[in-house]
Order: C-alpha cells, then sequence, then structure tokens
C-alpha cells in the first residue's frame, strides 16, 4: 500500500483548479490546502490543540533545523516526530536543501553532496541526497521531499541548467535510499528556474521516476508574481493530474488563489505566522498593521467577518495595546488569526470549485481585498 492516496473529486470548468482527497497514514486532507510551517518542530505560538482548532490538517517541519537541534536521533528515540511534538496529523518536512542556501554560511556543492556550517554554532556538516532521506524516515514525517538545489533568482541558463541536472541526479539517489515507501511519500521536486524547457525536461524526468508526488520548487524566490504564475502553469502541464502538486513557499492570498487556478494543490508559507508576530494581520479588506497608531481606540475585532478566537473575544485596541507592551498573547493572537484566515481562505476555495464559481470568487476577494485584476 503506497503511504498516500491522493483523488481528484473535480476539476473546475474553467480553470485548472481541482478539489482533491489526501490519504495519509495520519488523517485526511482535503485540498487545495494550505501547510501551517512548524520549523523547529512548533508551528511558533500555537498548541497542536489549538491547531486543530482552526482546522490544520497538515504542517510542515524542518530537516535542517531539527538535524542541527535536537538531533534527529533524539527524535527517533522520542518515537518520531509526530510523538515527539504531540500532533498527531499529518507531517510534511522538506530535505534542508533550500535552509542551507537561505540559512547556513555555506559551503561547497558537488556531485557527492553539500558541505555547510550550521548556522547555530559553525559546525562543518555534510548533506547527501542519502543522508537527508535517513533524516526524514527518522523523522517519521509522512511526506518527505528529495534533495534539491533551488537555484537563486535571477541565475543563468547555464546554472540553472546544470542545477536542474543536480536536483535529477539527488531524486534519482534519494529514490533509491529511500527505504519506507509504505510509510512516508517521497516528492520529486522540479526545478529548472524560469526556463521554459528546463522546466519541461525536468518534469518528465522527474514523471519518469514516478513519485506519488511532486512539488514546485525554484520560484518564490524574487522573480516577479506574473513570471512565478507562468511557470506554475507551464510546470503543472507536464505533471500526471492523478496526483498531488505541492508550489514551495507560496504564499499570500492572492497567490494561493492564482496557485490554485493553475493546478497547485498543497501551499506552505511562513508569511502568515512571521508577519503576525510583527503585528501585522491579513483581513478581508486587506493587511492591517494593528501596532499602528489609529487603532488605539479602535475597539472592533481584527476583521468584522472573521469568527475566529481572537475575532469573537479580542478588539484591535486590545491587540495594539500587547503588542506596544511586547506580550507574548499578541503573537498568540495575530498568528491564530492569520493561520485561520489561509485555512478559511482555502475551505472557501474549495467551496467554490464546488459549485463552479471559483473564477467569481477571486473577483470578488480581489475587490474587497484592494487587489488590482491583472
Ligand atoms: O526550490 C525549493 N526547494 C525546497 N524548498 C523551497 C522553499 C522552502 C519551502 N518552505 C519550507 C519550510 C519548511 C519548514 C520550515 C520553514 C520553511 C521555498 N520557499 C520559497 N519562497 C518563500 C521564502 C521564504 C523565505 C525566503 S523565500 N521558495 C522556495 C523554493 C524551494
Amino acid at each position: 500500500m503506497a503511504a498516500i492516496k491522493y483523488r481528484l473529486i473535480k476539476k473546475d470548468s474553467r480553470t485548472n483548479a481541482r478539489l482533491g482527497i489526501l490519504e495519509t497514514p495520519h488523517g485526511v486532507i482535503e485540498t487545495p490546502v494550505f501547510m501551517p510551517v512548524g520549523t523547529q518542530a512548533t508551528v511558533k505560538a500555537m498548541t497542536p490543540e489549538e491547531l486543530k482548532e482552526i482546522g490544520a490538517t497538515i504542517i510542515l517541519s524542518n530537516t535542517y533545523h531539527l538535524y542541527l537541534r535536537p538531533g534527529h536521533k533524539i527524535i527517533e528515540k522520542a518515537g518520531g516526530l509526530h510523538r515527539f511534538m504531540n500532533w498527531d496529523r499529518a507531517i510534511l518536512t522538506d530535505s534542508g536543501g533550500f535552509q542551507i542556501f537561505s540559512l547556513s554560511s555555506l559551503r561547497k556543492i558537488k556531485e557527492e553532496g553539500v558541505e555547510f556550517r550550521s548556522h547555530i554554532d559553525g559546525s562543518k556538516h555534510f548533506f547527501t541526497p542519502e543522508k537527508v532521506i535517513e533524516i526524514q524516515n527518522a523523522l517519521g514525517s509522512d511526506i518527505i521531499m528529495s534533495f534539491d538545489e533551488c537555484a537563486p533568482y535571477p541565475a543563468d541558463y547555464e546554472y540553472v541548467k546544470n542545477s536542474m541536472e543536480l536536483t535529477i541526479k539527488w531524486a534519482e539517489r534519494g529514490k533509491k535510499a529511500h527505504k519506507n515507501t509504505e510509510k512516508q511519500a517521497l516528492f520529486g521536486i522540479v526545478q529548472g528556474g524560469i526556463y521554459e524547457d528546463l522546466r519541461k525536461e525536468c518534469a518528465q524526468r522527474l514523471v519518469e521516476m514516478d513519485f506519488p508526488g511532486y512539488s514546485i520548487g525554484g520560484l518564490s524566490v524574487g522573480e516577479p508574481k506574473n513570471v512565478m504564475y507562468d511557470i506554475v502553469d507551464l510546470t503543472t502541464e507536464y505533471l500526471p493530474e492523478n496526483k498531488p502538486r505541492y508550489l514551495m513557499g507560496v504564499g499570500s492570498p492572492d497567490d494561493l488563489i492564482e496557485g490554485v487556478i493553475r493546478g497547485v494543490d498543497m501551499f506552505d508559507c511562513v508569511l502568515p505566522t512571521r508577519i503576525a508576530r510583527n503585528g501585522t494581520v491579513f483581513t478581508s479588506k486587506g493587511k492591517l498593521i494593528v501596532r499602528d497608531a489609529p487603532y488605539a481606540e479602535d475597539f472592533s475585532p481584527l476583521d468584522e467577518e472573521c469568527d475566529c478566537y481572537t475575532c469573537k473575544n479580542y478588539s484591535r485596541a486590545y491587540i495594539r495595546h500587547l503588542f506596544k507592551a511586547n506580550e507574548i498573547l499578541a503573537a498568540r493572537l495575530a498568528t491564530i488569526h492569520n493561520l485561520y484566515f489561509l485555512i478559511k481562505l482555502m475551505e472557501r476555495i474549495r467551496e467554490a470549485i464546488r459549485q463552479d464559481r471559483l473564477l467569481e470568487f477571486k473577483k470578488q476577494f480581489f475587490k474587497k481585498y484592494g487587489y488590482k485584476e491583472e
């Protein structure tokens, strides 16, 4: 039995959007889905019970961070990541490649693997495709990622071509090293930068290896939005429709809607939790910086249309006060709201696909939120 089973429930009649069900060893996930990020085995400021309360069905955690601290061996001894962090729903871990490039003081990239120094204590480490599979096997996450190289943006054709070739080789080596296929689904990651021919070749060669799901990597790294959307559009064209597609590192409300329209099923982004801790929240009328002066005597909820715990019980004035006073509760209330906002947005998107009115939903959401339609 494969670790995960994806069922395409309905295709939107006018876009590439899909309504799906993803069955995992830790529960059923309705797609399209937004996955809260829990870098160091916790979604910052949230308990697992609060995550369930707001409707989270799958969260992310991070191979790079957990390998460095507390170490994957400790987590394995604890009975795996689910036990260790008391989360009994689905977990997706990324391979750590992206964090090496974006966090650690690198490093040498060779075909064999990547040498890097820990951002915590400067100690030297060496990740190979086999090593990161071994770490993710020890963590016991339900969905695991191949070791990939996310080319920077901009990057010239030659660099991206070599990097894409390496990502393919590393995907093959990771697939060979992955033993626990019954319990953990290994996704291939499509690279290729902004180059159509490289994206097509990478997608086709990964599909030949027959992964249970495919990530679209190398995007949301500074390229213009319309370039990202075009690359997503062309990449999903070469991916099988009976397998889930995961757009890595995306995103904001508009990016989620635009990604779903282009055939993406799974999303993750550090944005909602990160900006929440800085006092910025999503509302149906756009972003709101609640720590700003105008809200000092505003006793209305963050968002009139939101029924989350925060909006049902606290005012903008109170939450602004908590931020100004540097109270821990500020981050908690804003995080609950931002995650609920995106999880609720995905629920409304799924409903719109069900009723074949996704484009109307997009128009109405964009108008209210203050996005300009392209
Ligand atoms: O090609 C990629 N390969 C692998 N991972 C990528 C990621 C990380 C996705 N989130 C993982 C999470 C796992 C749990 C811990 C937190 C990360 C990306 N994030 C972004 N943009 C958003 C960005 C965020 C920050 C800088 S860019 N583009 C990405 C491209 C890749």
